[in-house]
């Protein structure tokens, strides 16, 4: 047997295993890393977070990656070079964060790596009937492993597509297998440059869970942050918090058949961008608002595609808690808007369930590892989009 082969295997079967989940998503703002302690699997699963950071990303590789990133039309040649080159920046930013931690390589299990996604098309949104759904990632997982030395798992949404689904959100496993609990109704909120959530009964019935994209969550305050202030982000939504809400423009954001369409379902900055709200503004004859204007109009936006997704599974009677992860959780402005519009919830951050809300998606994907290597033995219904757990590609260090 290849020794590389029984290295696996040895490690499928430990009682407990250490894995990295990396994630760098749509805000491209860095690399996040979080090295997990993980017992058992499926429902089961039993995650500690030893240590967390966000490597952040240079000016010079948020630019190559926007080359790229979300467009119809690229330069072939720079996807091609990206796709190894950002392999080795993250193999190369474990190595260093690994060597703050004063951890050796060899002590760690796996990585389990996102990759960057460089285009997001559901059927729904490439309208083509002779494609399925379709979803890139890029940052070769060979590269991780051989610059790491360490077995990597990578391309985890392939799967996922391969079974039925659109290759997202798969928030739906890792939230299940940590957070949900008899008797209470729980919502998982993340909104990173898009939003989604999960819901989680309080029957656990595992057929009725599902993870579903909302719309925007930070993206489109990024975009005009970084134009109308230069910034990566509003910070604290400073510059919203100054403006007043066009509603002649937030409706005509909000007119797209994305917000009404069924659960579980997903977009991307594919669809919501400047463009998107450049047309709202022509539609609206809104071209003139002030900066702050635009930002408090954008944050509602958000605010109210999030809570109008999230009161469509929430029954009357019920109680739901609903506990917030990503980087907009940071956003009083945001959290505020979305407050106010579901006074009957009680809000938290997963934090307060063990799990810093920074590092929820990184994990994620050590879960999903996880689960491929020791679980995927859940059902979760006869559903379509929402398959068996067992994803990813396994590459190994030599
Ligand atoms: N103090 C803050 N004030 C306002 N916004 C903040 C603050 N801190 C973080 N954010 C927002 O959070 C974003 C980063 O969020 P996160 O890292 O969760 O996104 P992501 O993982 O890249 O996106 P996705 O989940 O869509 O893939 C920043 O770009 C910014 O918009
Ligand atoms: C295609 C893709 O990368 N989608 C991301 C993105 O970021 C948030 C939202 O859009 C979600 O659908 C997904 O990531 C999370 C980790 C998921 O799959 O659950």
């Amino acid at each position: 047997m290849n020794k590389q082969i029984q290295h696996l295997y040895d490690i499928a079967q430990k009682a407990e295993r250490r894995i990295i989940g990396l994630m760098s998503g749509t805000s491209l703002d860095g690399l996040d890393i979080a090295l997990c302690r993980i017992e058992g699997s499926g429902p089961a699963t039993n995650v500690t977070i030893e240590q967390f950071t966000t490597v952040p990303y240079n000016d010079d590789i948020k630019a190559e990656i926007r080359t790229i990133f979300a467009k119809r039309e690229i330069d072939f040649e720079q996807l091609c070079l990206l796709n190894p080159y950002i392999g080795r920046l993250h193999g190369t930013m474990i190595r260093s964060v690994l060597d703050d931690w004063k951890i050796e390589a060899s002590e760690v299990d796996i990585v389990a790596s996102h990759g960057q996604t460089v285009y997001h098309a559901p059927k729904t949104q490439h309208r083509n009937p002779k494609f399925p759904n379709a979803t890139l990632q890029i940052g070769d997982g060979d590269h991780v492993a051989a610059t790491t030395g360490i077995i990597t798992f990578s391309d985890f949404r392939q799967k996922h597509v391969a079974l039925g689904g659109e290759g997202a959100p798969l928030a739906v496993y890792g939230d299940y297998f940590m957070f949900s609990k008899i008797g209470e109704n729980r919502i998982l909120l993340n909104m990173g440059g898009i939003a989604n959530f999960t819901y989680l009964p309080a029957d656990g019935d595992a057929s009725k869970v599902f993870t579903t994209d909302t719309g925007p969550g930070n993206t489109l305050l990024d975009a005009y942050a970084r134009r109308f202030l230069n910034k990566p982000y509003d910070e604290d939504g400073k510059l919203a918090a100054s403006g007043q809400v066009s509603e002649s423009l937030l409706a005509a954001l909000k007119t797209n058949p994305f917000f009404d369409a069924p659960f579980p379902k997903t977009t991307g900055p594919e669809v919501f961008n400047t463009l998107y709200v450049e047309k709202a503004q022509t539609q609206s004859q809104t071209e003139n608002l002030s900066d702050a204007d635009l930002m408090a109009t954008l944050v509602q936006f958000s605010a109210d595609t999030i809570t109008h997704s999230i009161e469509r599974v929430m029954q009357r009677s019920d109680t739901y808690h609903v506990y917030m992860s990503g980087g907009g959780m940071h956003n009083p402005v945001l959290t505020g808007a979305i407050r106010k519009r579901l006074p009957n919830c009680t809000f938290d951050t997963t934090n307060s369930l063990g799990i810093n809300g920074d590092a929820k998606e990184a994990v994620l994907f050590a879960v999903l590892a996880n689960e491929s290597l020791a679980g995927g033995n859940t059902s979760f219904g006869d559903r379509q989009g929402v398959p068996t757990v067992s994803m990813g590609k396994v590459s190994f260090p030599q």
